[in-house]
């Protein structure tokens, strides 16, 4: 964290931005309502923020979301001299204002242009879809390190790398960052030398504006199914596909997993910026579409798939997939026929970016994402997997793979739903689990402001009790504990959903918590003892 502040110093400094600047870019894009600019404040700021606790002095105040009047006194106090809000704020007289529109186009716009419009020195592959974001990101970010001589950035949902050196590494907040974040950590990546950034764009990120204004050399569109769907994220399905599409209007090049469903209507949003030949789809070599549908530009076809790697082979179908030259072999140690996917997006994308096929097959044979697919062999109680798989889709895509490989063996799961957020996952839990497991445990995992035991309930209220033994234990140890305790030495034990997550969001805090491998491993330590 030290470091982070040392480069935001670094990257900050020489920072600065006139009032006119701000007024004419807000102009530009219709968002300016009111300008209020008493003579005695100095007409630029040399520091932007959104939250007083990091606001300094000489600094322009972003007023936005929850916001509380005490914090624009708070970040007064600290010096600065400005605010942009969508009113006007009595505790704000004698400072400058800018009143406007909508105030999370405009941070995203004056963030960018505070910065130095970082992302026009950055070529910049940006992935959507429900499933598969980090996975394709790590691909790719591990393929373009090699390829770029470590040159590359990565903005993904478990950690941020904004340079080369090992402290330039952080955990992430968000998905996607907060507009000023983002610009910020851009600018930061093209000071330490950084040429291409690997981002995960959340359809969150188009509803808050946080991309608003970016445009991405390359976005990828992988799938779409229901999820983010509530109170706090999207009111339905089509506001979530909308959003979702937004990448591709912003992209010069697009590619589409040709599997997705809403495949022709997403194409279309693609054709309504971009040129066909700026199109790639792609989609395994025995789909067969139901109805017509835009030419797929390269297959691949799943060759060797165990537990634990798998190899598959990509083949270019038009003359502009051939211009890649990125046909033949690739090898993952990511186990999960949906991995073969993520990876030929990501390869893709790397030949886009300017990898060679030899670095790409390097890349990925090496690849490895926290959280997803880690496995552990046992002795006595089977084999472990602990995957971030959190709604029915993942599931269902995590519990068939595992289902195929060893049709034989008892397949145990250990999973809860979040609380306050993707309601719909607890009916997708009970029907995955009810099609593809032999017993579960369900158990806490963000419970946030509800209560564990009663979504756990709501759960087990969508399981066949028929065909699944279920046990509810709120303590999330102790479900691990009785799952791997009661799996043979040939069954397959899933601990899903909380990935590599260190912590539980219990009622607005984030607790300590060890991870899922790391419990799992001290249990499978002490049942061998
Ligand atoms: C609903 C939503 O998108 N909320 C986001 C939004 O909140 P907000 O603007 O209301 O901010 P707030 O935290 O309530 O506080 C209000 C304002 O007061 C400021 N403040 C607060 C306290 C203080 O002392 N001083 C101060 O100035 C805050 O900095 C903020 O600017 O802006 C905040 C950052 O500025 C985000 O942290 C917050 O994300 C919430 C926590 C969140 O979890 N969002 C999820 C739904 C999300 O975005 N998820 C997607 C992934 C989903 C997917 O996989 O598709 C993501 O991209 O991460
Ligand atoms: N292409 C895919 N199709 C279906 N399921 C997938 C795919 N890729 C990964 N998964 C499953 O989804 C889980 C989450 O994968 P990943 O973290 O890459 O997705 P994400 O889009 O970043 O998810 P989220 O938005 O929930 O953070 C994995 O652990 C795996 O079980």
């Amino acid at each position: 964290m030290n470091l982070l502040i040392i480069n935001e110093k670094e990257a900050v400094d020489h920072m600065q931005l006139q009032f006119a600047e701000i007024i004419n870019l807000l102009n530009e894009h219709h968002l300016l309502i009111k300008t209020i600019l008493p003579p005695t404040v100095p007409p630029q700021v040399s520091a932007i923020a959104y939250d007083s606790r990091k606001s300094t002095t000489a600094s322009l105040f972003f007023c936005k979301g929850a916001f509380k009047p005490a914090y624009l006194t708070a970040a007064q106090k600290k010096g600065a001299r400005a605010y942009m809000a969508e009113s006007e704020i009595a505790v704000g007289t004698g400072m400058a204002a800018f009143i406007v529109r909508n105030i999370q186009k405009a941070m995203a716009l004056i963030s960018a242009a505070f910065y130095g419009f970082p992302q026009n020195q950055l070529f910049i592959i940006a992935y959507t879809g429900t499933k598969g974001k980090t996975t394709s990101s790590y691909f790719t970010h591990q393929v373009l390190k090699q390829a770029t001589s470590n040159q590359t950035a990565l903005f993904s949902t478990i950690d941020r790398i904004v340079g080369p050196k090992p402290q330039q590494e952080f955990k992430s907040h968000l998905t996607t960052p907060e507009s000023l974040d983002l610009f910020h950590d851009m600018r930061v990546a093209v000071d330490s030398g950084m040429t291409h950034l690997v981002m995960e764009v959340s359809s969150q990120a188009y509803k808050k504006n946080r991309v608003y204004g970016l445009k991405f050399d390359v976005g990828v569109f992988l799938n779409i199914t229901p999820d983010h769907i509530g109170p706090n994220e999207h009111p339905n399905f089509a506001d979530y596909l909308h959003c979702k599409s937004q990448l591709l209007v912003n992209s010069r090049i697009c590619v589409i997993n040709a599997q997705t469903k809403h495949l022709n209507e997403i194409y279309q949003v693609a054709h309504g910026t971009s040129q066909p030949q700026d199109i790639y789809l792609f989609a395994r070599r025995d789909f067969q579409p139901t109805a017509p549908i835009p030419t797929i530009d390269f297959r691949y076809q799943s060759q060797e798939a165990d537990l634990t790697a798998s190899r598959f082979m990509l083949y270019s179908r038009t003359d502009k997939a051939r211009q890649l030259a990125i046909d033949g072999q690739y090898q993952l140690q990511l186990p999960g026929t949906f991995n073969e996917s993520n990876a030929v997006a990501a390869a893709l994308t790397a030949g886009l970016g300017g990898a060679k096929k030899d670095e790409i097959k390097a890349g990925l044979a090496k690849a490895w994402v926290p959280g997803r697919m880690e496995s552990l062999k046992t002795e006595q109680h089977g084999t472990l997997y602990v995957d971030y798989a959190h709604n029915y889709a993942s599931m269902k895509a995590l519990l068939s793979f595992l289902e195929g490989q060893q049709p034989h063996a008892k397949v145990i799961v250990v999973v809860g739903s979040p609380g306050n957020k993707g309601v719909s996952r607890r009916a997708g839990f009970g029907k995955a689990l009810t099609q593809y497991a032999d017993q579960a445990f369900l158990t806490a995992d963000d419970p946030g402001f509800e209560s564990p035991l009663k979504i756990a309930q709501e759960i087990d209220a969508h399981i066949d009790h028929d065909k699944v033994a279920v046990t509810i234990e709120i303590d999330r140890k102790k479900a691990i504990q009785a799952a791997i305790a009661s799996a043979g030495p040939n069954d397959i034990v899933v601990l899903a959903g909380k990935g590599d997550d260190a912590f539980q969001k219990i009622k607005g805090v984030d607790t300590p918590y060890p991870t899922d491998m790391v419990i799992a491993k001290e249990i499978v330590r002490g049942l061998q003892a």
